[in-house]
């Protein structure tokens, strides 16, 4: 008898069927990984992590359909189900079916509304054209893709009710939203909107960019976006207190004619899941994000995979790419022909679209270069970037120097003499450490503790107590009774009555406060994983890689995820070595997104 010390044993062993046994435990530990499924045709890669005392069936994996258990498609309600040559957890596969079936269902209801919405686009030509005019110098990289797919992705959004709108930062996502929207706006004054995001921090952050636009658009138009109100997903849906379900579902959907979420690489297979449920496929949906960036803490990449379930993006037929053309009156930004495809068979041919030229980081130094480089694994444009570059926006500092991690937290001095509590928060959110774990002397708990070492021996903070005064806090959970959610991050400050209060601002810069004894769970945010700045973005980061090679954890997403967090400039503390490995690894999650959506594969369980 093995001592029962590890989860995905408990897990396997609590089914009592010996032949299951290393499959449940193949399956436990890929969840745990954020995988959905376990591909059975790749087991031989994961039967090394397989306890020496499990064997998998000798007749391979078709003889799992045999066993107790193991139901078939999912309608036979068993806890395991086998499903073209995958393994889920029941759960599991519900959500992934559900979701797209969702998809289809979208994609099955604007069938009938195409020949009216293309009747718009032409009316309002004059119109589109205009906001469409210039497509910008940003940089579109080596490639030099001229093309207009921002033009591309809003006359998909305006065509169709499901739209995937992926791309780097500062590549014009919401900008095309934006455009959108004005054009629904001009033909529907009463549209009814709904801007959501995974965290509190990127939904304000998508309407504030709204709000600000600098289209040339009328006074009403420009009064709707003011009124617009960003909401995390969670509040968007409403949970039922103290469960994991949602007031909105199938059964009550979301009343808006047009649903915006972005950060979408972000959601879980649970959460999408539900978020489809809850929004009518007679809904537009436009789904924004990277697809290049770290999947979610949970299980699941969707987002990731649907954009890479096609094999070519920005694929149209011949009279789509006709269409398009029409609005653009500049040869240069027209869609080559090169970008027509005969194979129209995939149900999200024509559904997505990559914006490919960034606004933010132009030119071929910094940012945007090296994050391109971290993607392509380019490992020679990576070695331009190390020692003795002198790149202005990208400093790797493969010492770890003292000197650059103390000048780079003298920063925060700036927000902790700030006395305007809404000004301290803007400074505060200008600059971040980000860590790539949690334990260690590189990880998030060790660097949280010297920064407060440091800033306390420059009597800059009094850490005496665990809520001292210029504590930066980031929530680790929702506090729905205070309309707080998991991401959003305050300051300790005393409040008119002397009383240490935590402070927050609301999507609309509305100055909150809170007594901090309510926040159980909230964590110093001098320095954050990478993880949790997912929907975040700084003038400056300082990434501290920790000095180990070959670790797991350090990915081409991780790292490409990090170094976008920068606006102006990133400081990276880590080797060479590291930083090319890194981005050497790929890390892909099993689901059955891609093939389930295979042209005559079967979505949908019998
Ligand atoms: N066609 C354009 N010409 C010039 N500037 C543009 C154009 N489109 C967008 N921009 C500018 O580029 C910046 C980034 O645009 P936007 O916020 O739409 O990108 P995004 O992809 O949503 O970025 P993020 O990664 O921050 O979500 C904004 O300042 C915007 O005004």
């Amino acid at each position: 008898m093995h001592a029962l010390n590890d989860v995905h044993q408990q897990f396997a062993e609590y089914f009592g069927i010996p032949a299951l046994k290393p499959y449940a435990y193949l399956l436990s530990k890929k969840l745990s990984e954020g995988h959905i499924c376990l591909h059975l045709d790749q087991l031989t890669a994961s039967a090394d992590d397989l306890p020496a005392y499990y064997h998998l069936l000798p007749g391979g994996s078709q003889s799992l359909e045999t066993l107790p258990l193991v139901g078939k498609n999912g309608d036979d309600r068993q806890p395991f189900v086998l499903y073209q040559n995958r393994l889920y957890l029941q759960r599991y596969f519900r959500y992934e079916t559900g979701f797209l079936q969702r998809i289809r269902q979208f994609l099955a209801e604007e069938q009938a509304q195409l020949p009216q919405r293309l009747a718009l686009l032409r009316q309002h030509k004059a119109f589109i054209s205009r906001l469409f005019s210039n497509p910008g110098n940003g940089s579109a990289g080596a490639s030099e893709d001229l093309a207009d797919w921002p033009l591309a992705a809003a006359i998909t959004g305006i065509l169709h009710n499901f739209t995937i709108i992926t791309g780097g930062p500062g590549t014009g996502k919401t900008t095309t939203v934006a455009k959108i929207l004005s054009l629904l706006y001009t033909t529907n004054p009463a549209l009814k909107v709904a801007l959501a995001a995974p965290t509190g921090k990127a939904a304000a952050r998508m309407a504030e960019s709204l709000r600000q636009t600098t289209l040339p658009l009328e006074a009403p138009i420009l009064e709707k976006f003011q009124a617009l109100h960003p909401s995390t997903i969670h509040r968007l849906l409403k949970p039922v207190a103290g469960t994991h379900y949602f007031r909105h579902n199938q059964q009550n959907p979301l009343s808006y004619d047009v649903v915006i979420v972005d950060e979408c690489s972000m959601i879980d297979v649970a959460l999408f899941a539900k978020l489809l449920d809850a929004i009518a496929p007679g809904t537009r949906l436009i789904m924004l994000g990277d697809k290049d960036q770290l999947a979610s803490v949970e299980a699941g990449s969707l987002f990731g995979d649907l954009c890479l379930a096609q094999p070519i993006l920005n694929q149209f037929s011949a009279e789509r790419l006709a269409l398009i053309n029409e609005f653009i009156e500049d040869d240069r930004y027209r869609l080559p022909e090169s970008h027509i495809s005969h194979q129209h068979e995939h149900p999200l041919f024509q559904h997505l679209v990559e914006l490919r030229r960034s606004h933010r980081f132009t030119g071929h130094t910094g940012i945007g270069s090296f994050s391109k480089a971290v993607i392509g694994n380019d490992a020679a444009a990576l070695q331009q970037f190390l020692p003795p570059s002198r790149d202005e926006q990208v400093v790797i500092d493969p010492l770890y120097s003292n000197d650059l991690f103390e000048k780079f937290i003298a920063g925060y001095a700036a927000f902790i003499t700030e006395k305007d509590i809404s000004s301290a928060l803007k400074k505060m959110n200008a600059l971040r450490v980000l860590c790539a774990v949690r334990e260690g002397e590189q990880g998030l708990y060790a660097i949280n503790s010297r920064i407060e070492k440091w800033l306390d021996s420059k009597k800059l903070i009094q850490h005496t107590v665990p809520f001292y005064e210029n504590r930066p806090i980031i929530l680790t959970r929702n506090y729905y009774e205070h309309g707080l959610f998991n991401g959003d991050t305050g300051i300790i400050r005393a409040n008119k009555q002397g009383v240490l209060m935590a402070w927050f601002e609301d999507s609309t810069g509305t100055l909150r406060s809170i007594m901090p004894g309510y926040l159980s769970e909230a964590e110093t945010v001098f320095a954050m994983t990478i993880h949790k700045s997912q929907g975040s973005e700084f003038d400056e980061v300082l990434v501290i890689l920790p000095p180990i090679a070959n670790s797991p954890l350090l990915t081409r997403e991780l790292l490409y995820t990090a170094v976008t967090r920068a606006r102006k400039r990133v400081y990276l503390q880590g080797s060479g070595e590291t930083i090319l490995e890194a981005a050497q690894r790929v890390v892909e999650r099993a689901s059955g997104i891609a093939a389930r959506f295979q042209p005559g594969s079967s979505t949908l369980i019998s």
